[in-house]
């Protein structure tokens, strides 16, 4: 192939080595957009600034340069722009619509695997955060409610040994999440997929249907990708079929849960608690519903550990090298497998 022009989005926080390397290359190009909106992104494509762009290499964050890459502006690219491949940073690639990259003959790749530790070990934190009101008991220390009071009021907590632990979505970090969760003594663990996965995957999980995950598990682990089958999957009608008093965790997105339906399940004490890195409309957070005392919380940071990072920004450069080198990238998405 002759020159391959990237079109890089967000900072490079740790792969400065491995993106200088590419660059060095005599036949990769990278270029970088000034925007800092949609707006100003359409306007740089308008007056032809990427016109030779054949890859783009993305963050989560870039969303904020250039909006969601969805029909509308895949479109705009296809038209003003060389487009073959998209690498993004991330296990979740809900941000760009793979299917219609597909359509448009656009690559799309993202970085699974890499992810699975530190977002199954942020899953943990949350999950024993929620189950013994941790997040609520720190901060009744932090107003001074200690002195006063055993354990500064906190109410009393739960034990995960004896309970069911119920895995909605077991790909890597379910089963990250699965692996991390058996030394706790959960009774059993449940797992609901689109499919069974093979024996030698479950590894002593048992594959149920949702609604029997949904009845029987005390703890509800949600790690499964947001597309059009699973937003708001956590509505009002399956918060209804599950066991009074469940906790739910949520490290995968936040428009899987349908927060008008949770909000007042937490209030009324149906869900007994809710752990979540994640939020609907993040990152402006509903800040009534962080604020309930059953709620443990974090600003979508299950990645955000240097190695973690380190290794996904690298991952990012490999995809891209891939494309250059082979005219494929390396992990393409599910949606686009044996397209290309
Ligand atoms: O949210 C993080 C990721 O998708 O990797």
């Amino acid at each position: 192939m002759s020159t391959v022009k990237v079109l890089r989005f967000g900072p490079i926080r740790y792969a400065q080595e491995a993106w200088q390397k590419l660059e060095q290359r005599p036949n990769v190009e990278v270029v970088e957009s000034g925007a800092s909106s949609r707006a100003e992104f359409l306007k740089e494509l308008d007056e032809g600034k990427f016109k030779d762009v054949n890859v783009i290499a993305r963050t989560f964050e870039s969303v904020k340069q250039t909006g969601l890459l969805d029909k509308e502006l895949l479109a705009l690219l296809k038209e003003k722009t060389s487009l073959q491949a998209i690498s993004h940073n991330g296990a979740g690639y809900d941000q760009v619509d793979a299917v219609e990259c597909g359509r448009l003959g656009i690559q799309v790749s993202n970085v699974p695997s890499l992810v699975d530790a530190a977002t199954a070990d942020t899953h943990i934190y949350l999950l024993l955060g929620a189950l013994r009101n941790f997040q609520d008991s720190t901060l009744r220390m932090l107003q001074g409610k200690w002195p006063s009071e055993k354990c500064a009021g906190t109410p009393v907590g739960h034990d995960p040994e004896g309970k069911v632990l119920g895995i909605y979505g077991m790909g890597g970090i379910g089963r990250a999440v699965r692996d991390r969760a058996k030394p706790f003594g959960f009774r059993k663990i449940l797992y609901h997929n689109r499919n069974r996965l093979a024996p030698e995957l479950e590894q002593g999980a048992e594959y149920v249907s949702m609604d029997e995950l949904l009845s029987q598990a005390d703890v509800i682990s949600i790690n499964i990708p947001l597309n059009d089958a699973t937003r708001h999957s956590i509505n009002k009608d399956t918060i209804a079929k599950m066991k009074d008093g469940v906790v739910i965790v949520n490290t995968a997105r936040g428009p899987i849960v349908d927060e008008s339906a949770l909000l007042p399940a937490l209030k009324s004490g149906k869900v007994g608690a809710f752990g979540s890195d994640v939020f609907e409309n993040e990152p402006n957070v509903n800040m009534e519903l962080i604020r309930q005392p059953n709620v443990v919380s974090l600003p979508h940071m299950g990645t955000h550990t240097v190695e973690t990072m380190k290794a996904m920004e690298e991952f990012v450069v490999q995809n891209v090298a891939a494309f250059v080198d082979q005219g494929k990238v390396l992990s393409i998405v599910p949606e686009l497998k044996g397209k290309f």
